[in-house]
């Protein structure tokens, strides 16, 4: 026991740079790091937030669960007078899905993007007391990633002065809210609106759905759960519904009318915003996601690589610092450093780019206010792909962790199963990732045909303007140290994503309209949507090491993540490199060589840098991943706590498993 809580500290003294530095630069400011420290060691103190035991509750038990935890985390936050940030750090911390993220994620964000300065003055109040519970009823039975098809109607009645809500199929039933099936009260509901006799199209309305004095469903409305998901605990904790409407009545004030609005004689009058204002809600999630995706991943490194350093297999023995023969620690194998190095490269990368990204979109919101609209399309594919790219990279990466972990990783209490189960839908719901990499390909798309016209592109299409250049430059790689060189590795990427864009909408062209390009060329045009997002995150990755970094030894580590970040992108995606020319077939053996001494080089840092996470084993939720390294002891000690073990004699030998011997026994002696 003692001998491995000493492999973790061994590690510890070997990290050739400021943990204390590295965890400012992860958390965002010495601030962001302060009140999350704080709020952090808050929750992991309170027994009232304990989690360990969600793997055996039943869907039930872990529901009311979830619930009492969302009252406890709002008498908490009530009692200690916690801000906002620290509000959000505690939801955070407690880890637990409830119906508070859409409620605070999704429900109010929609009103205070899609709803008039009056409507806000009602509504945000009541939800910001949590007076009224909410939830984000978009997707239905029949449509999730075609809004435009959605069926729910609501049909203007000017004699009543109101809507009328209504489900005209079985696939129109709202379907998946999160919060919807046993909790909400109220709900922003799109609907197709529909007044005198006219379609157009969806929006969103405010509806109330159940009564604020029993609970019970309103008049018309229908409300259910609609089942078990994936995994045990994950998404189970919380009530995904469905929700019918037979023609229920909500008065026209509570038509969200920001984008455009219905007038007291039914007349359908468009504002001067941009209808996309609608998804507006849908932008913000997306941003807080691609935060969510570096988080998960950094989780599931965090356990792979700590417990990659406790474990020992096969080796010709070393002597420990002790003088000791012992086996080789995993973490050792190449092969074992060449499939998890490059995910906690990620986990770092993904953590600047969702910083970078809540910056663009803090920046779109100012704009907004001041009637700018300019930077709307760029915000929605930046998002759009970078939620698809981290969350997809991040459910696989999760996963290759668990593996890491060989079999100790697939017991409940290593933490990852759990955490996949809870992550792997972020590729799904917000959008569905290829359906939204299409978006992005849509905007390049348009981008580049605007380059013919002598539009100059901006932000994260900049690079474009030098399309002649990027189209024909040779990459300048001689030797292994070139492909350090940060600008070599820029033009590498940005070669690769303008040459695949290019051939796209070269490609695009020679069919006979663009909806039938769009359809028969969609593998390729999402590739070229990878290839320019991935673009993003490694321009952002550099952008970050240009800053002032400060600390022992900190941004010589963040260089050495950022190669290993970029060179295994180059070494994944060679055929792309290579068929584009971006790069030769000696260039590409060189950055493998480079990649391999960068491994060599992160080695002695590795559990320093997951340190710096600053993740408290309550969050981490892993025996595997304790930051004392304790974890045999521990693994045996969880296993006793297994309801199975509550007995010597299983429950059930009695009936079936004493017959079945006796029987047997009797046949062989017969
Ligand atoms: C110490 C530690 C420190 C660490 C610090 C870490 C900090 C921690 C921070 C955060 C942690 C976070 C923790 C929270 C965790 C969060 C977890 C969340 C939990 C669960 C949440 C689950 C929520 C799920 C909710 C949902 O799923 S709601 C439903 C969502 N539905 C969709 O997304 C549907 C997808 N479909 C669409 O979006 C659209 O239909 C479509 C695909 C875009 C197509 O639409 P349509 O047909 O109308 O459009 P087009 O014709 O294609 O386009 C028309 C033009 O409009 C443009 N467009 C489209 N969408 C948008 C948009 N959203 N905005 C702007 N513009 C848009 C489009 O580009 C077209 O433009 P054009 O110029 O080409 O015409
Ligand atoms: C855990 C969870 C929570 C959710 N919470 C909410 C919520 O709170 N509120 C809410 O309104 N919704 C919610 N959703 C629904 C979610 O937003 C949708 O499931 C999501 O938008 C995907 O839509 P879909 O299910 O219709 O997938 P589909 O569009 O049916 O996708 C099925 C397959 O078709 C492919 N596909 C679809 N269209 C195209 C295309 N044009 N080109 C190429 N391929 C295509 C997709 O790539 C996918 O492989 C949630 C979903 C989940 C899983």
């Amino acid at each position: 026991m003692e001998r491995i809580m000493d492999h973790l500290a061994h590690e510890r003294s070997k990290a050739q740079f400021s943990v204390e530095e590295m965890k400012i630069i992860w958390a965002g400011s010495l601030h962001a790091f302060q009140v999350s420290d704080r709020i952090a060691r808050l929750v992991a103190s309170d027994p009232g937030f304990r989690k360990d035991n969600r793997a055996v509750l039943s869907r039930k038990e872990l529901f009311k669960s979830a619930l009492r935890k969302a009252a406890y985390v709002w008498k908490r936050i009530n009692e200690l007078a916690l801000s906002e940030e620290e509000a959000s750090w505690l939801r955070f911390y407690v880890d637990e899905l409830a119906y508070a993220y859409i409620h605070w994620g999704m429900f109010v964000p929609a009103i205070k993007g899609s709803a008039t300065e009056e409507q806000q003055q009602k509504w945000l109040p009541l939800a910001n007391n949590m007076q009224i519970i909410g939830t984000y009823a978009q997707t239905e039975l029949g449509h999730g990633s075609n809004v435009r098809g959605l069926e729910t109607t609501a049909t203007f009645d000017q004699e009543t002065d109101e809507f009328i809500i209504h489900s005209p199929t079985l696939t129109s039933s709202k379907w998946w809210p999160g919060g919807l099936g046993k909790v909400a009260t109220h709900a922003v509901v799109y609907a197709r609106l529909i007044t005198d006799g006219q379609d157009y199209g969806v929006h969103g309305f405010l509806v109330q759905i159940r009564s604020l004095d029993d609970h019970f469903p309103l008049p018309g409305v229908t409300v259910g759960d609609i089942g078990m998901k994936f995994g045990s605990g994950a998404f189970n904790s919380i009530d995904n519904g469905f929700l019918r409407f037979n023609h229920v009545r909500i008065p026209r004030n509570q038509m969200l009318m920001k984008v455009s609005r219905v007038t007291r004689q039914g007349k359908y009058v468009e504002s001067n915003v941009p209808k996309q204002l609608l998804y507006g809600a849908m932008v913000y999630v997306r941003q807080i996601i691609v935060a969510d995706a570096s988080i998960a991943l950094s989780r599931a490194v965090c356990i792979a690589t700590r417990y990659s350093a406790v474990r020992r297999q096969f080796g010709p023995p070393h002597e420990d610092e002790n003088g000791k023969g012992v086996e080789t620690q995993v973490i050792d194998y190449k092969t074992q450093q060449s499939r998890l190095f490059p995910l906690l490269a990620s986990a770092y990368a993904f953590r600047f780019v969702g910083e970078w990204l809540k910056w663009l979109y803090t920046d779109l919101i100012q704009k907004l206010e001041a009637n700018d609209f300019s930077t709307l399309p760029e915000a929605h594919a930046c998002t759009a792909g970078l939620k698809s790219l981290t969350t997809s990279a991040a459910a696989d990466g999760i996963k290759e962790c668990w593996k890491l972990c060989g079999g100790h990783g697939y017991l409940s209490s290593s933490g990852l199963p759990e955490l996949y189960a809870a992550f792997v839908p972020a590729c799904t719901y917000e959008g569905d990732n290829i359906v939204l990499l299409l978006q992005v390909s849509r905007f390049l798309m348009k981008t580049i045909s605007q380059l013919q016209t002598g539009k100059k592109p901006i932000g994260t299409t900049a690079y474009m303007a030098h399309v002649e250049h990027l189209i024909q430059c040779r990459c300048t790689v001689q030797k292994a140290e070139d492909w350090l060189n940060p600008s070599v590795i820029l033009e590498a990427f940005e070669a690769r994503a303008i040459r695949l864009s290019v051939a796209c909408a070269e490609n695009l062209t020679k069919f006979a309209t663009p909806l039938q390009g769009f359809s028969e060329l969609s593998p390729d045009l999402v590739e070229a949507a990878v290839a320019h997002c991935q673009l993003i995150v490694v321009s952002k990755f550099i952008e970050k090491l240009q800053q002032n970094i400060e600390g022992n030894g900190v941004k010589q580590q963040l260089e050495t993540l950022c190669n290993i970040y970029c060179l295994n992108l180059i070494h994944k995606h060679l055929g792309d490199f290579l068929s584009t020319g971006s790069i030769s077939p000696k260039q590409a053996s060189l950055a493998s060589d480079q990649l391999r001494s960068r491994y060599s080089k992160l080695r002695s840092n590795v559990i320093a840098l997951v340190d710096a996470f600053n993740y408290t084993d309550h969050f981490l939720g892993s025996v595997l991943g304790r930051y004392d390294g304790n974890v045999y002891p521990k693994l045996y000690e969880e296993a006793w706590k297994d309801p199975l073990n509550d007995s010597i004699v299983p429950d059930g030998y009695h009936e079936y498993i004493q017959p079945l011997l006796k029987q047997q026994l009797q046949n062989a002696r017969l």
